[in-house]
């Protein structure tokens, strides 16, 4: 059995903030804004994991609201929701996700995000890909205030499962 899930988020720039995506922390001179660390690329992978079990988003299960999830790790709230994903018995089939972003150039951090990806989901790296997208300078990324992301997930029956 399959189930398919896609996520897409967005956070806006701030100056003093780490720039942290898909788990790694990328040298810039600005970071991603948000209740939690703003992992942009990790919250997509999340909501793509959460919409192929059904289970809504990420907000719905680490509201914004609730101080325990201020500057929380977003590795931390993937690994959690990924148990939850392989206690209904799946594991990842793959998983293809677009980082939308004018600047930094994320090419030299794709291969790092990549693993980091791959461990939090108990899988290869050959299992996950990232790749990255300017918007050609229109819109909100074009004009660098902030950065998306997007990802379209398979899960796949566990043989345990
Ligand atoms: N933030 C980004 C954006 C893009 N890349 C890489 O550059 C290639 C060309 O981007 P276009 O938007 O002009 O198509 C793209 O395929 C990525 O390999 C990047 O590293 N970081
Ligand atoms: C992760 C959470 C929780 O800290 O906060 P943010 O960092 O604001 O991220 P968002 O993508 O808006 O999603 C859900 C939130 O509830």
């Amino acid at each position: 059995m399959f189930r398919v899930g896609q996520g897409f988020d967005v956070h806006e720039f701030a100056e003093g903030r780490p720039l942290i995506i898909g788990g790694v922390t990328i040298p810039y001179e600005k970071g991603l804004i948000g209740h939690s660390d703003a992992d942009v690329l990790l919250h997509t992978v999340t909501d793509a994991a959460l919409g192929a079990i059904g289970e809504g988003d990420i907000g719905r299960h680490f509201p914004d609201t609730d101080p325990e999830f201020k500057d929380a790790d977003s590795a931390k709230l993937l690994s959690y929701i990924w148990k939850m994903v392989e206690a209904r018995g799946y594991q990842l089939g793959n998983i293809d996700c677009t980082i939308i972003a004018q600047a930094p150039k994320m090419a030299p951090h794709i291969e790092a995000m990549r693993n980091r990806i791959a461990g939090l989901l108990n899988a290869d790296p050959s299992q996950v890909n990232v790749k990255a997208t300017t918007t050609e300078k229109l819109g909100f990324t074009g004009r660098g205030e902030g950065i998306a992301s997007q990802a379209t997930i398979l899960l796949v029956q566990s043989n345990n499962g």
